[in-house]
């Protein structure tokens, strides 16, 4: 049978190929995306939407254990009820996919829910997951696979029924304690959010310090929050063997000859694009050597037509890139040259406090060879701290001594996702450090810490 052509094949729902085929099929073209279930894809079904909406209740419970402290009383023993938890996260999602799902017929698209793979140039065969299979092509393709957590070959790890980022949403019961393996974004939100929960936690990270790519100095003043509100770090060391006794206990031995045992056992140790098994080499398309879709910086990748994005695509891991990426391939699809170089991706890691992050560390400044000065502040000095009560943190930015320019920041603080924006906006205008300093922000906001940030007092 003659496979269906479409215009646009989109291969994995990610929020670039699904944000693409809604797009382009609400313009009139023909569309198919392809998706084997997960429909919203990882965002939505397992990563920052259920994560964050657990993490908002960890935190509210943290408030509300302190409530006293901020003159309300009859609060004084609440408890996560692991059912409610769950059905509170499971109704977050449910209506965020239901959503997606609407939006999707709407579009026009031809959703095909099912496993693709590449059996030809620009054609996939798609496992239907109500039986069967279906052949389509496109004239253009788009590959947004993602990536799943990675299970590396540690002594006995995949014998020892291990959580991963994606199993432990469906706890039924929480652990009275939990070693975290790795220290990296995955590792830190969980542990920090688990700790808030009551589950005593240990991290054991192979770097010597926790979110190896921030500066030393930024993830020691996370370590110190971890470590002051009761989560053990084993740093610089490795697992080298982990077993599950008869009753469950989860064993651990580490490089440093140490030991860890805990009820139960989170793997966070990095994630791997979804490529093997594609069948790419029958449209062409090549990898790198770690086995992303190898792509220029427009998102082409080495076969003609064909085109990935997203996390798959080795773009920067967070649903923001991915959809930046979403309006780099529709300029592209169109005739345009939009690139991937040098764009400002902001993040945030959703720890308690959280850290904000843009730009340049201060390792990376120096080593591009920017003349750096360096701002550091406790976050005791903002007054919206104080009312707030949340004291803890450190705000750090890096600006360059000949431009007076913004190169980067790091804000360790409760409501630093939300400022991080506020410096990334002033380092897309290219602003000035002064004139953030002296500019009129409304008072008293986080915001208006960076005033104090970028003063003399804290600017070196
Ligand atoms: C625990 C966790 C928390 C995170 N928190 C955040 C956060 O707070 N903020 C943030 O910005 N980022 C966060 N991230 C990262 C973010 O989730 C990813 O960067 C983002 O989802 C990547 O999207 P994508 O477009 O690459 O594709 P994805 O959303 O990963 O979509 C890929 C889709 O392809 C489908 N697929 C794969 N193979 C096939 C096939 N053969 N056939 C059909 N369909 C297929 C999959 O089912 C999936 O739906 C988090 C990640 C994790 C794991
Ligand atoms: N808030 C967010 O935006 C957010 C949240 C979670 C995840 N993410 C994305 O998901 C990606 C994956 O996260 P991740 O935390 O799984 O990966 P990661 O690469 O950030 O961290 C993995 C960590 O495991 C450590 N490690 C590796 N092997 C080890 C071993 N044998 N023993 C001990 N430690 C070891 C590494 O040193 C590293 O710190 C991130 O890069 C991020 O982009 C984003």
């Amino acid at each position: 049978m003659q496979p269906r052509n479409v215009d646009l094949l989109v291969v994995g729902g990610g929020k670039a190929g699904k944000s693409l085929a809604m797009d382009l099929a609400a313009a009139g073209q023909s569309v198919a995306m392809v998706e084997r279930g997960m429909i919203g894809g990882t965002c939505i079904n397992v990563a920052c939407i259920p994560t964050k909406t657990l993490v908002n209740s960890a935190r509210l419970l943290k408030t509300m254990r302190r409530a006293a402290e901020f003159g309300i009383t009859g609060a004084e023993s609440p408890a996560i009820d692991i059912d409610l938890l769950r059905r509170r996260k499971d109704d977050v999602v449910g209506t965020m996919v239901a959503g997606q799902r609407k939006s999707f017929l709407a579009s026009g698209m031809d959703l095909v829910i099912g496993e693709a793979k590449f059996v030809a140039d620009r054609t996939v065969e798609v496992a239907l997951d109500g039986g069967g299979t279906r052949t389509i092509s496109g004239t253009n393709v788009v590959i947004n696979t993602g990536m799943v957590p990675s299970l590396p070959p540690i002594d006995g790890l995949a014998g020892a029924n291990v959580q991963t980022s994606e199993s432990i949403l469906r706890l039924q019961e929480l652990p009275a304690s939990m070693v975290v393996l790795g220290g990296g974004y995955i590792g830190a939100e969980y542990a920090s959010m688990l700790n808030l929960m009551g589950v005593r936690v240990t991290v054991v990270q192979r770097g010597t310090h926790l979110l190896g790519r921030e500066d030393p100095d930024v993830a020691a003043a996370v370590a110190e929050a971890f470590t002051r509100d009761g989560i053990e770090l084993r740093l610089g060391v490795e697992a080298t063997r982990v077993t599950r006794a008869a009753d469950g206990t989860v064993h651990m031995e580490l490089s440093d000859g140490g030991t860890v045992s805990a009820e139960d056992i989170l793997v966070a140790l990095g994630r791997e694009p979804v490529t093997a098994g594609l069948g790419l080499e029958k449209t062409g398309v090549e990898l790198t050597p770690r086995g992303f879709v190898a792509v220029d910086q427009h998102l082409r990748t080495t076969a003609s037509g064909v085109w990935a994005a997203g996390d798959v695509a080795g773009s920067p891991q967070f649903t923001h890139a991915s959809w930046n990426d979403f309006r780099i391939l529709k300029a592209n699809l169109a005739g345009g040259s939009l690139s991937t170089k040098d764009r400002l991706v902001p993040y945030a890691v959703f720890i308690t406090p959280e850290l904000g992050r843009v730009g340049l560390t201060e390792t990376e400044a120096r080593a591009a060879g920017h003349n750096v000065r360096v701002a550091r502040m406790p976050v005791s000095a903002i007054p919206r701290a104080r009312t707030i009560g949340e004291l803890d943190g450190v705000w750090t930015a890096v600006v360059d001594r000949d431009t007076d320019l913004i190169l980067g920041a790091a804000l360790l603080s409760a409501e630093a996702s939300e400022v991080i924006a506020v410096v990334q906006m002033v380092m897309l205008g290219g602003l000035r450090y002064q004139q953030v300093r002296d500019a009129v922000i409304t008072h008293p906001t986080m915001a208006e810490g960076l005033q104090l940030l970028l003063s003399d007092a804290f600017l070196e």
